[in-house]
């Protein structure tokens, strides 16, 4: 920590050090050694090494608002000079031997600049801050990237936009330009020129907001409706996990609302930024050739009105803590008083608590009179600056026309233009912020989209042939969303080629979770999947989907014709293919039946179908791509007598299929091949239904429990075509 007195003693060194070096610099000029901008600009480098030494030796680091400082304030007489020299071709008198009241004015300048910038653009040390802005830049730059196949709309638009706002700068000029003629001798040929040419940078204006807004809105649109397909697509290929673990609220919201403000927010944000940054280098390029010093004048209160705003920011955002750490304490004595209200009666305290709560309402009420005369002081106070400033406008206006150097019709453009420059420069120090800030909703669709699916897709395995043998190694499976409970243990089991094998067990015991994984819905954490030998993940994501087909108890059926909801995913498949894969699920005759058979639409409810219809249709579906394996997950569960004979005809016809199906009812069941007992995630038992009986284990118990039908067992007849 450096003491007061060494940071005093080290201000006024540096202040004695720099008012030398700036009067040296006069004298040299007398001397006549280098020419006038030459000795400007290496004293501007001396001061500014001087200061910074002084500055170093006496507090020991150099804060970047002293480096600002040091560096504005050295230079400005050399940058001021050189540019009067280079625009008006005449010196400005700081250019000349040292006048105090030129350094004072440098020194005042370039503090208040060096403070704006502090407070508008602070820095900020912290990791975290600085790898945030990093993020917003890079999530920037990104989606601009992504605007590539529409740069030229976006190109468009800003051209537009730079043209309606030359225009709209123009505009002032010739206000003033018309007061001058009609102030002075009339001249017809200059009054028509000057109108026409305001009504053309009128007209020119109009048209090329109005174009601006046609590209820029067409441009966002087309973003919109990409960036909407990309997450989309993206979505789609996620694991199921990732859909039980996201609500569908965020989904559609990311969907619906941040890709379109994504689009939004950074096309305008850009239209704001540029549409500021032209219109405020146009207004001060024309008050600059209206009256430089005018408006050097005019640009000192911008710094100080931001510093005022910046305090009052600060002060008040304070102020409303402290008001809502009031009320919520009012807030609490009334709760607590009313809770109470008994050993408040009993202890007599009642005046206690209303002083309490007079005392707590107070508070609030000061806090609200400091807010309330903050936000008074704020706007008198720059109220007070801008009359001020405009009152100093006007008086050195006025003497500016006496002397010559400026006409009435000048100051009143002037005038027009310093109303807008200084919200102008406050929108631009901000603007880089909330740009920044506003490519949040950009960052959360970039996490989808980015996001790798955990269940691969990149197998490539395709054989011409397949067996549809299927083993299940010692598996362990436990879903994403509950880690802790495992769902299959150490499961093993095979499917073999052309054979039915059932799945029984009690509610909650793994069933489902067999297909789910068959599926490659999820990944097992330990064991592997095989078909025909090799893993699941190695098959081709399409492949393998054909390969293996599931038809679910509660079939999705589309809200298409029936043809496409049997075609579903197939992009080349013949009618006569579909109508074959009708025929083997049973579903043929009664579709040739509907007034538009195959062409169908079926309604959002399907309410045109019989459960055991749609039951067929989904099973079409699956045999429509002539899968090695079909699953069929209680598909007869909800059927009546008459339903599932349908549908128990239509499993006959599946013979070359390796079939595991998972029921609850003894009828389907007792065909089965083999029939596999689940309990608690593992094998409990497994055989034909004459062994399992036999056995007398959990079958047999389950059976006795859960199979009332009491059939005798009879084997899958196996229909040939
Ligand atoms: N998506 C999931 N996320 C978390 N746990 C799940 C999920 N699906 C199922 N489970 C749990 O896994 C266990 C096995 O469920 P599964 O659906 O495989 O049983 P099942 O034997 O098919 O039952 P049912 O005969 O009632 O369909 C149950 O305890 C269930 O609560």
């Amino acid at each position: 920590m450096v003491s007061i007195n060494r940071v005093a003693v080290s201000l006024a060194l540096a202040v004695l050090v720099d008012l030398s070096l700036f009067f040296a610099s006069g004298c040299v000029d007398a001397l006549g050694v280098f020419g006038n901008l030459t000795r400007l600009w290496l004293c501007a480098a001396l001061r500014c090494l001087a200061l910074t030494a002084v500055v170093l030796l006496g507090v020991g680091e150099l804060k970047p608002l002293l480096t600002r400082f040091t560096a504005v304030h050295s230079a400005l007489p050399a940058v001021l000079e050189s540019a009067s020299r280079a625009l008006y071709h005449e010196g400005t008198r700081c250019g000349f031997p040292a006048d105090v009241r030129c350094w004072v004015m440098f020194a005042g300048a370039s503090l208040a600049a060096a403070m704006f910038w502090e407070l508008a653009i602070p820095d900020t040390d912290e990791d975290n801050d600085d790898n945030k802005k990093q993020e917003s830049k890079q999530l920037f730059v990104r989606v601009l990237v992504l605007y590539k196949p529409f740069y030229h709309l976006l190109a468009g638009g800003f051209l537009f936009l730079a043209l309606a706002v030359t225009c709209e700068t123009f505009i002032p000029y010739y206000i003033g330009r018309v007061i001058d003629i009609l102030s002075h001798e009339y001249q017809h040929n200059e009054f028509t020129s000057a109108v026409l040419y305001m009504s053309l940078f009128s007209l020119g204006s109009s048209v090329s907001a109005g174009c601006r807004g046609g590209f820029l809105l067409c441009a966002i649109n087309a973003f919109t409706g990409r960036i909407k397909f990309q997450l989309f697509d993206a979505l789609t290929k996620q694991e199921i996990g990732f859909f039980e673990t996201v609500k569908t609220g965020q989904l559609t919201s990311r969907l619906s609302e941040d890709t379109t403000l994504m689009a939004k927010t950074v096309c305008l944000n850009a239209n704001v930024l540029l549409r500021t940054f032209i219109r405020t280098m146009g207004t001060i390029y024309f008050m600059m050739s209206l009256s430089w010093k005018l408006t050097l004048l005019v640009l000192m209160e911008t710094p100080v009105t931001g510093l005022i705003e910046k305090v009052y920011d600060t002060y008040y955002q304070r102020l409303s803590l402290a008001l809502q750490n009031s009320l919520a304490k009012a807030g609490e004595a009334v709760t607590e008083a009313v809770s109470g209200i008994r050993v408040v009666r009993s202890f007599k305290a009642e005046k206690h608590e209303a002083c309490r709560y007079g005392n707590l309402l107070k508070d609030i009420n000061t806090t609200k009179t400091r807010q309330g005369t903050a936000t008074a002081v704020c706007l008198l106070a720059q109220r007070f600056i801008g009359l001020g400033m405009q009152v100093l406008m006007l008086y050195y206006g006025r003497r500016f026309i006496n002397s010559g150097h400026m006409t009435t019709g000048s100051l009143v453009s002037f005038i027009l233009y310093q109303s807008h420059l200084g919200l102008g420069i406050r929108i631009l120090a901000h603007s880089i912020g909330s740009m920044l800030n506003s490519v949040s909703a950009a960052g959360k669709v970039f996490e989808y989209l980015d996001r790798k699916p955990q269940v691969s897709t990149d197998g490539e395995l395709k054989p011409d042939a397949m067996k549809g043998h299927v083993t299940f190694q010692q598996v362990n499976f436990a879903y994403p969303t509950c880690p802790e409970k495992k769902v299959l243990q150490d499961f093993s089991l095979e499917l073999k080629p052309s054979q039915m094998t059932a799945l029984v067990g009690a509610s909650g015991e793994g069933k489902s979770t067999c297909v789910s994984l068959l599926e490659r819905f999820y990944e097992p954490q330990d064991g592997q999947i095989l078909l025909d030998g090799k893993p699941l993940n190695s098959y081709e994501h399409h492949f393998l989907h054909e390969k293996i087909a599931v038809v679910n108890q509660d079939p999705v059926l589309f809200s298409t014709s029936i043809r496409d909801n049997i075609a579903y995913g197939l992009s080349d498949c013949s009618l006569d293919q579909i109508q074959e894969a009708a025929r083997n699920a049973g579903a043929h005759d009664f579709i040739s039946k509907l007034k538009s058979g195959y062409d169908t639409v079926l309604g959002e409810t399907n309410s045109l179908l019989s459960k055991s219809e749609r039951q067929r249709i989904a099973i079409a579906r699956a045999l429509v791509r002539h899968p090695q394996v079909l699953v069929l997950d209680e598909i007869t569960s909800s059927l009546d007598g008459h339903g599932e004979n349908k549908v128990q005809e239509a499993l006959a016809r599946c013979s070359n299929q390796t079939l595991l199906i998972i029921a609850h009812r003894l009828k389907t069941i007792e065909r089965a091949d083999q029939i596999v007992v689940i309990s608690q995630g593992r094998v409990e038992e497994q055989g034909t239904h004459q062994e399992l009986m036999a056995r007398k284990g959990m079958y047999y118990k389950q059976r006795e429990k859960l199979f009332t039908e009491g059939a005798e067992p009879q084997r899958r007849p196996h229909v040939v075509d």
